[in-house]
């Protein structure tokens, strides 16, 4: 099952999008709904609101009072808490049988309000941002919806602000032109990206390569793309093993080609083995392989790569102590902090680039044929940064 995470401010048009993800196919567990499901009359949640917020959130027939309940509880942050402390236990509990019920469908989306406030990205595989300007939400709020400006703007504040959700989701979908122009956007994105993802996570199939090119880092948020992977990662794995970002697009300004290479440190190879399974759950299949060190010389890890075709990512599994770790990370820290050698490397890059192009061959081959040519000054580097692996 792919878990999508559906996310926006207040009147962003969450349910517009999520109707439209419905459309093909999608199954939707609605945050929004399952608020409502938990303050059913007779529910014992309705008692406690009662307590905390007064009696007056309350209809005389027992039912909940939804406008008198939002005055009272976003009228500052510390009520707001308390509003959540009580709501989103019973919330959470209701969504784990809401996802249970669905365990056979390809493509489930939770679309929840506070996604982003409640560090919940890391739990789903791809996270959509339904993104409009704070100002053109509250014009809409009130224009369609007949919402108080007063009510809109309170909710707006004990929100996140409209930068840091862009910042923790993989996709951004803009909703603040006509809803044809995101019909046809989220169209592109089932064809282009989410069906393509569910099918590979289901056999276990990585994604495409990237495409043998450098890329300016200007025109890519690698850090931002490592960051959330990294996070997905270790929420999936029970926050167990450290993993960092290592290669050429760890090192800003460095162009590169369009992967993101992550280390996964584990004590030993049983425990990789151990991991693999869980892995390609995550969207990360793989298999046993090793790191050539130059000349007759090989370590033993699993390299795992992952299946989402909008973003392409390999995850090298290593022991802890071993060369391939130490030298991932101190040639990274060498090319961050020296120029000079950041400036060869690159003109090392772009020659054997050019060389393997000019070779031919398959797409497979040439991307060999580049690897291979730079092993020489690899060998070098690593006499010099991991110099007891030679011993
Ligand atoms: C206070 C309540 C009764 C007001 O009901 P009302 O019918 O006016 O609003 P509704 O539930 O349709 O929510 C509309 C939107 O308000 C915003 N909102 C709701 N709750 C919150 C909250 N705790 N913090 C910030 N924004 C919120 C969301 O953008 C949501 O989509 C209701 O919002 C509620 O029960 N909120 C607590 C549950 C919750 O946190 N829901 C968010 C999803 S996890
Ligand atoms: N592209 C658009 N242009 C104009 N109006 C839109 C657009 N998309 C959605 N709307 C309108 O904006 C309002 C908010 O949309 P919607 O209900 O889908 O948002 P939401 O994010 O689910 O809201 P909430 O946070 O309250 O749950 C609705 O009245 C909807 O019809």
């Amino acid at each position: 099952m792919l878990r999508i995470g559906l996310t926006g401010g207040i009147g962003a048009g969450k349910s517009t999008v999520s109707a439209m993800l419905v459309e093909h196919g999608a199954v939707l567990v609605d945050a929004d709904r399952i608020a409502r499901e938990v303050v059913e009359p007779g529910q014992p949640l309705l008692e406690k609101l009662a307590e905390a917020f007064g009696p007056q959130v309350l209809h005389s027939d027992g039912s909940l009072d939804r406008p008198a309940l939002a005055a009272a509880a976003f009228v500052d942050s510390e009520h707001t808490a308390r509003l959540n402390g009580l709501m989103h236990p019973a919330i959470r509990d209701r969504t784990a049988e809401h996802f249970a019920m669905y365990a056979d469908a390809e493509i489930v989306v939770h679309d929840v309000p506070l996604l982003v406030e409640n560090d919940m990205t890391p739990a789903y595989h791809l996270n959509l941002l339904v993104d409009v300007p704070a100002e053109v939400r509250l014009q809409r709020l009130m224009d369609s919806r007949g919402m108080d400006r007063d009510d809109a703007a309170a909710r707006i504040s004990r929100q996140a602000d409209d930068d840091t959700r862009r910042a923790a989701c993989d996709v951004i979908i803009d909703n603040s032109g006509p809803v044809e122009e995101t019909k046809a956007a989220v169209a592109r994105l089932i064809e282009s990206r989410i069906r393509p993802f569910s099918a590979n996570l289901a056999s276990g199939q990585r994604a495409p390569k990237a495409a043998l090119e450098l890329v300016d880092p200007a025109h890519a948020d690698w850090i931002g793309d490592a960051q959330r992977a990294i996070r997905k990662l270790r929420h999936g794995t029970g926050e167990e093993f450290a993993i960092e970002h290592i290669g050429s697009t760890s090192v800003p300004g460095l162009p590169a080609k369009d992967v993101i290479d992550l280390q996964l440190l584990v004590p030993d190879l049983t425990a990789a083995r151990e991991l693999a399974p869980r892995l390609a759950e995550l969207g990360y299949p793989g298999a046993e392989m090793s790191d050539h060190l130059g000349e007759e010389s090989t370590e033993g890890k699993w390299f795992h790569a992952n299946t989402d075709p909008g973003r392409a990512v390999n995850l090298h599994v290593r022991t802890a102590d071993s060369v391939g770790v130490r030298f991932a990370r101190a040639f990274r820290d060498l090319l961050i902090a020296d120029t000079g050698e950041r400036d060869r490397y690159l003109e090392l890059k772009r020659d054997r680039l050019a060389e393997a192009k000019a070779a031919g061959g398959t797409n497979g081959q040439m991307m060999r044929t580049y690897a291979e040519s730079k092993e020489p000054y690899f060998l070098q580097m690593r006499r010099r940064l991991v110099p007891d692996s030679f011993d």
